[in-house]
């Protein structure tokens, strides 16, 4: 007997019923695309209001419960328990909880039917994590142990690259918090993104890692009862991940398959309605997902369609532009008999997937160098911002005074070096001292002595650097020998420009005359070595290329 839709439900409500015939092409037709827009997650409806008898333990809050410790504990059934989880940062004397002491929300992530999951930076170590808290308090000691069983699933599981990795649990104010590796997004939310079916290449890398990923489960005799695109999750590496393991069953656990639950129904393997729980189940659901995101198909939650999809029948409107090997997977995989489904082994078998795998291998190693590549270039970048602001000031003042002993060297001085060692032993600078030559005092950073600068190149060095003023390494002429016991004091009343530099006079036994590049006759606008030196500023230029050219 055919099952009415869901979204039929109203209609059958107020009319006769129509009987839905059981032709599979029809059925087909009510199959359709995936909408934009449609709400990210499926969420349970709200609870309806309880109007039984208030709980006892409403009437006295005050009684002290076991399972309503107001302090922060670990949740974790392999380290020692009920410990506070560590943290540096958790103050217990204040109000706020852990998880507001030692975490800053960035924003929700998504919400499921157990707990609303935030991306938050963990004030501890700074990187982004994903932490999911239960929707609603722990009812009693038995939900809190049921929910709690959450994490000593995950923690069965372990470590592996297709599935989303456990940092920590904690309780808090009956609360159960999961801190996890922080995901890009959801299978399901990136094919909503996309609103069209999921290309081939991507398509073959979700399979390749997610069998991987059942396999490392089913390895441990674990049922994931949960697969669909909500709980698969795409990792920054671009690695695809099994997530929320909360409906797993331990098939060699204590309760066997006694606790376990049916995950949503449009991914639902149909045995499950018999109550076979076993590995075949996940691949069906395995199958159902891969279906929905190479199709962008809306699968149906029951109805003619339901039914059909479960009798191996594949609608050809959708999947006809699908890879022939690809269609052999799924085929596999959603075999109505369970017994009889392929299983994870023999898909991971299959050339087609081996070959997938291979090419999944290179391109993720490929990915992973260049990730890597980029961190290293990133970081000497950064080296090399660091250094070079670092060595900035200095190696611009070493320049500005090099330059400087160059512009106040002799054209004919064979060398800067021998310049240097000039303006400090020979006494060319007593003869060069023009009209407009200023003194700067001793450096008190034990620069050279007494040091001669030109009024004009002064000037032009000050707008070459405003700094230059404050600075009194900037000329290279050594002090003028012989002077008269009053020549600092006539020097110092002189004073033109700024408190440390001083205008020598016209009268002072070391003044000499300006004279100009034309009266010398030289072309170059220098004076040779015992005419009278200034510098003016039109031949800077023609200077700065003779040093250069020494
Ligand atoms: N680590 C993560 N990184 C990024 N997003 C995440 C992460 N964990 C969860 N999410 C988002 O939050 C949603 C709900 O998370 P999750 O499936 O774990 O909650 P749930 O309440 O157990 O859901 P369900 O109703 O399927 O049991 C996911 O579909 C996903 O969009
Ligand atoms: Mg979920
Ligand atoms: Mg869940």
């Amino acid at each position: 007997m055919p099952v009415p839709g869901d979204d039929m439900a109203d209609a059958l409500m107020t009319r006769t019923p129509i009987p839905v015939p059981a032709h599979f092409s029809q059925a087909e037709q009510s199959f359709s695309h995936k909408k934009r827009g449609r709400a990210l997650c499926y969420t349970l409806p709200p609870r309806p209001p309880v109007k039984s008898i208030p709980p006892l333990s409403r009437l006295f809050p005050n009684k002290q419960r076991s399972w309503s410790q107001p302090r922060p504990q670990s949740v974790s059934f392999q380290s020692p328990r009920h410990k506070q989880p560590v943290s540096r940062l958790y103050d217990h004397s204040k109000e706020e909880t852990f998880f507001k002491q030692c975490f800053q929300t960035v924003c929700k992530l998504g919400r499921g039917s157990f707990g609303e999951v935030y991306k938050v930076r963990s004030r501890e170590d700074g990187a982004v994590y994903a932490v999911k808290r239960s929707v609603s308090p722990f009812r009693g000691e038995s939900d809190r142990l049921r929910k709690l069983q959450e994490v000593r699933k995950h923690e069965r599981i372990g470590k592996h690259p297709n599935c989303l990795r456990l940092i920590r649990a904690w309780e808090e104010k009956r609360m159960l918090y999961l801190q996890t590796e922080l995901c890009v997004c959801s299978l399901q939310q990136r094919s909503e993104e996309l609103a069209e079916p999921l290309p081939p290449p991507q398509i073959w890398n979700v399979t390749c890692d997610l069998l991987r990923g059942l396999k490392h489960l089913h390895d441990r005799n674990l049922l994931h009862l949960d697969i669909k695109p909500a709980n698969v999750f795409i990792a920054y590496s671009g690695v695809y991940k099994l997530g929320d393991f909360g409906l797993v069953v331990e098939l060699d656990g204590a309760d066997g398959s006694g606790e376990a639950q049916e995950g949503d129904p449009r991914y639902m393997a149909p045995e499950l309605l018999d109550g076979v729980f076993t590995k075949a189940a996940d691949v069906f659901s395995l199958g159902m997902t891969l279906l929905e995101v190479a199709c962008n198909m809306d699968l149906p939650k029951g109805g003619e369609g339901w039914q059909q999809l479960r009798q191996g029948h594949l609608p050809t409107e959708f999947t006809s532009d699908l890879p022939p090997d690809f269609l052999k997977v799924l085929s596999g995989m959603l075999e109505p008999d369970y017994r009889r489904r392929a299983t994870v082994d023999w898909l991971l078998s299959l050339p087609a997937v081996q070959r997938a795998e291979r090419w999944r291998k290179v391109t993720l190693t490929t990915r992973g160098v260049l990730t890597r590549v980029v961190a290293v270039l990133q970081f000497l970048l950064w080296l090399f911002t660091v250094v070079f602001c670092a060595l900035r000031r200095p190696v611009r003042r070493l320049l500005h005074w090099k330059t400087d002993v160059i512009l106040d060297s002799p054209p004919s001085s064979p060398s800067q070096n021998q310049c240097l060692e000039s303006s400090f032993s020979s006494d060319w600078e007593d003869e060069s001292l023009g009209d407009d030559v200023f003194e700067v005092p001793p450096s008190p950073l034990g620069y050279p002595r007494n040091i001669t600068y030109h009024a004009q190149e002064f000037s032009l060095s000050c707008r070459r650097s405003p700094d230059l003023l404050s600075r009194p390494s900037l000329g290279s002429t050594s002090t003028p020998r012989n002077l008269s016991p009053d020549y600092n004091l006539r020097q110092r009343s002189a004073l033109p420009l700024t408190p440390n530099v001083s205008r020598i006079s016209q009268d002072s036994p070391c003044s000499v005359k300006s004279v100009s590049p034309d009266s010398s006759g030289s072309s170059s606008g220098f004076v040779d070595a015992e005419a009278p030196r200034s510098i003016l500023p039109r031949n800077l230029l023609s200077m700065f290329d003779e040093a250069s050219e020494q």
